[in-house]
C-alpha cells in the first residue's frame, strides 16, 4: 500500500471510522481557520495532526470535539451527526465519550493529584470512595503510584502531565483529544509521557487524536494528517490496517 493516501479515506478505508467530519468551515470574524475540512478516525488509532502555527489545527480538534460553532459541514461520532444534538445533548456526549488533555494539563492547582484524577467521576455521580479508588489506581498505571498527596505545583512538568493523561483517561474515553500534551516538558519527559500515553491508548483501546508540532511525538501516531492554511493538505500512514493496533 502506497505510504501517501488521500485524508478523506483515512488508513483503513474498509472500516467503519469512530469520528468522521466533511466540509468543515469555521471562522472568526473574517479569518477562516478551516476551510473545507473532511477527516476519517477510526477506532483505536493514534491520529497525530501536524501543521504551521496558526493552520487550524487547535479549531478542527474543538470543531471535532464539538465546542466551536461551524460555519458549514458535519461531524459524525459513531454514525451519529453530532451537529444535529442539542448543546445539552453535545455535553453530554463530551463527558461520556471525550476525554481532553492540554500543553499545560490544567490541573486544579488547589486539589491533590488524586483529587483532579476524581473530578471527572465525581462528576459523573460516582460516589467518592470509589472515584477515589479509580484514580488511584489509574495514577498507578501511569507510574505516579506514591504522589496522590501532591500538588500540581510540587511535581514536575512530566508528573503533572501524567496526572493530566490520568484525569482524562479515568472515565474511560472512547476518544481523547490532546492539544500540545507535551509541548512544555523537555525531550526525555515528553518522550516518557508519549509512550505512556499511546500504550495506555492502546491498551484499553482509546483513539487518540494528538496535536503535536514535534515529529519525536508524532512518530509515536499511527498515522499523520497536516493541516495548512485551514485544510487537510495531506497525509502517511504508518500501518496498513487501523485493526492491526493491538487492543
Ligand atoms: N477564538 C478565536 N478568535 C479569533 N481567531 C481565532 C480564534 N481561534 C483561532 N483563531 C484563528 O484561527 C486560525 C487558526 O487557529 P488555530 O488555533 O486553530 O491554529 P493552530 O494550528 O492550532 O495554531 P498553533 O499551532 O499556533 O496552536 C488562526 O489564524 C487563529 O488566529
Amino acid at each position: 500500500m502506497s505510504m501517501e493516501m488521500d485524508m478523506s479515506l483515512g488508513c483503513n478505508s474498509s472500516g467503519v471510522p469512530l469520528l468522521s467530519c466533511r466540509n468543515l468551515r469555521v471562522s472568526f470574524g473574517v479569518t477562516e481557520a478551516l476551510r473545507g475540512v473532511d477527516v476519517d478516525i477510526y477506532p483505536g488509532e493514534v491520529l497525530a495532526v501536524m501543521g504551521p502555527s496558526g493552520s487550524g489545527k487547535s479549531t478542527l480538534l474543538h470543531a471535532l470535539a464539538g465546542v466551536v460553532k461551524l460555519d458549514t459541514g458535519t461531524v459524525t461520532y459513531n454514525g451519529s451527526d453530532v451537529t444535529a444534538l442539542s448543546e445539552a445533548e453535545r455535553s453530554a456526549l463530551r463527558l461520556s465519550a471525550f476525554g481532553f488533555v492540554f500543553q499545560f494539563g490544567q490541573l486544579l492547582p488547589d486539589l491533590s493529584a488524586v483529587d483532579n484524577v476524581s473530578l471527572p467521576l465525581l462528576l459523573a455521580g460516582i460516589p467518592r470512595r470509589r472515584a477515589l479508588q479509580q484514580a488511584k489506581s489509574w495514577l498507578d498505571r501511569l507510574g505516579l503510584a506514591g504522589f496522590g498527596d501532591k500538588l500540581p505545583g510540587e511535581m514536575s512538568g512530566g508528573q503533572a502531565q501524567r496526572v493530566a493523561i490520568a484525569r482524562a483517561l479515568v472515565n474511560a474515553p472512547k476518544i481523547l483529544f490532546a492539544d500540545e500534551p507535551t509541548g512544555s516538558l523537555d525531550s526525555l519527559a515528553a518522550e516518557n509521557v508519549m509512550l505512556t500515553l499511546t500504550d495506555l491508548a492502546r491498551a484499553t483501546g482509546t483513539t487518540v487524536v494528538i496535536i503535536t508540532h514535534d515529529p519525536r511525538t508524532a512518530a509515536h501516531a499511527d498515522r499523520e494528517i497536516i493541516v495548512r492554511d485551514g485544510l487537510v493538505t495531506s497525509g502517511s500512514v504508518a500501518f496498513s490496517q487501523a485493526s492491526d493496533v493491538p487492543q
